[in-house]
């Protein structure tokens, strides 16, 4: 960590940071929602192995990568390939200088600015890792079935308290979820009652309606955020209280006592919010960094530079 900077490309590559923002508003502005599917793939990346760019490594006969992990399934096209078209073009500048690592983290910040949210600071310098497993996504990512207890000890591990854990879930301002993650709040809550309670029951109702086919149509999905889904914003914790939460790890935040505080005074204030998510973030993006020889600046972003047998 403290082997970054950041100024790291300044005479390696000086127009790192002018390729990142070109490339970044020309994808976001042709596909809108690069920004949130790039943000959750930066925190799959930081999440397991540290922010080493592990997610973007290629399955092949020898190896199943993190990427094809069932919880990384759903990772959004658009966010690999924003992170393709960066590594394109800072190969043409300046060939084998940057990781993907840097780049991934570097995109999302950018794109979180451009719809709306905070800037933090990116310290660079990272190299790309050496390893990539689905078995590590599956252990170290939470998961909608988990409880309080499990999630607060999950991000805990990585060094969060419960308000930066708190402050992070706030990126699910933006983005969406696939009707699969959240049925079962809709049609089977429980014996004696099918709908989770803690719905808002207009929305609840909506919900159901529009989820109806999920089984056979699985690309079925709904807004994170069903005010303001495209911008970076403190609505998601406005829409807490209210009933608005999608997925029941986000309702839980407002009915544990240990999060709650942290949820109203991110309702109430969005610059709090917004301290606090940059705050988070650029802890988040120091994840177990690799530096020196625990890793490489890969020439293409989903394969190692040497193929291991
Ligand atoms: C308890 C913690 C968390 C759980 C259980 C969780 C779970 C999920 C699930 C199930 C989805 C929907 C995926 C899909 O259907 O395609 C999702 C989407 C998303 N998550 Fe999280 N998440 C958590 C924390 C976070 C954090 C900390 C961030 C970022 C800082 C984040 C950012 C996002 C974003 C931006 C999306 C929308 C992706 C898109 O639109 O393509 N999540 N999350
Ligand atoms: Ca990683
Ligand atoms: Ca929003």
């Amino acid at each position: 960590e403290s082997e970054l900077s950041v100024d790291y490309y300044k005479t390696s590559c000086p127009n790192f940071q002018n390729i990142i923002r070109d490339t970044v508003t020309n994808k976001q502005i042709s596909s809108p929602t690069t920004a949130a599917a790039t943000l959750r793939l930066f925190f799959h990346d930081c999440m397991v192995d540290g922010c080493d760019a592990s997610v973007l490594i290629s399955s092949n006969a020898f190896n199943k990568a993190e990427r094809d992990g069932d919880i990384n399934h759903a990772l959004p096209g658009d966010a690999f390939d924003v992170v393709v078209r960066a590594k394109t073009a800072l190969e043409l500048s300046c060939p084998k200088i940057v990781s993907c690592a840097d780049i991934l983290a570097q995109v999302t910040r950018d794109l979180v600015i451009m719809v709306g949210g905070p800037f933090y600071t990116v310290h660079l310098g990272r190299k790309d890792g050496l390893i990539s497993k689905a078995s590590h996504a599956e252990e170290s990512l939470p998961r909608t079935n988990m409880t309080m207890d499990q999630m607060l000890d999950l991000f805990k591990l990585r060094g969060f308290t419960a308000r930066e854990f708190v402050a992070l879930m706030g990126g699910h301002t933006i983005g969406f979820s696939h009707c699969k993650e959240f049925a079962d709040r809709l049609y089977h809550f429980s014996k004696t009652t099918p709908t989770d309670p803690d719905f808002n029951p207009k929305y609840a109702a909506a919900l159901k309606t529009f989820c109806a086919n999920y089984t056979k149509d699985s690309t079925m999905s709904a807004f994170n955020d069903v005010l303001t889904p495209g911008k970076f914003d403190n609505m998601y914790y406005q829409n807490l209280p209210r009933g608005l939460g999608l997925l029941i790890t986000d309702s839980l935040l407002f009915k544990d006592p240990r999060t709650k505080p942290f949820v109203e005074i991110y309702a109430q204030d969005q610059s709090a919010f917004f301290s606090d998510f940059s705050h988070a973030m650029e802890k988040l993006s120091l994840l177990d960094i690799k530096t020196g020889s625990q890793g490489e600046v890969r020439n293409r972003c989903d394969q190692f530079n040497s193929i291991k047998a």
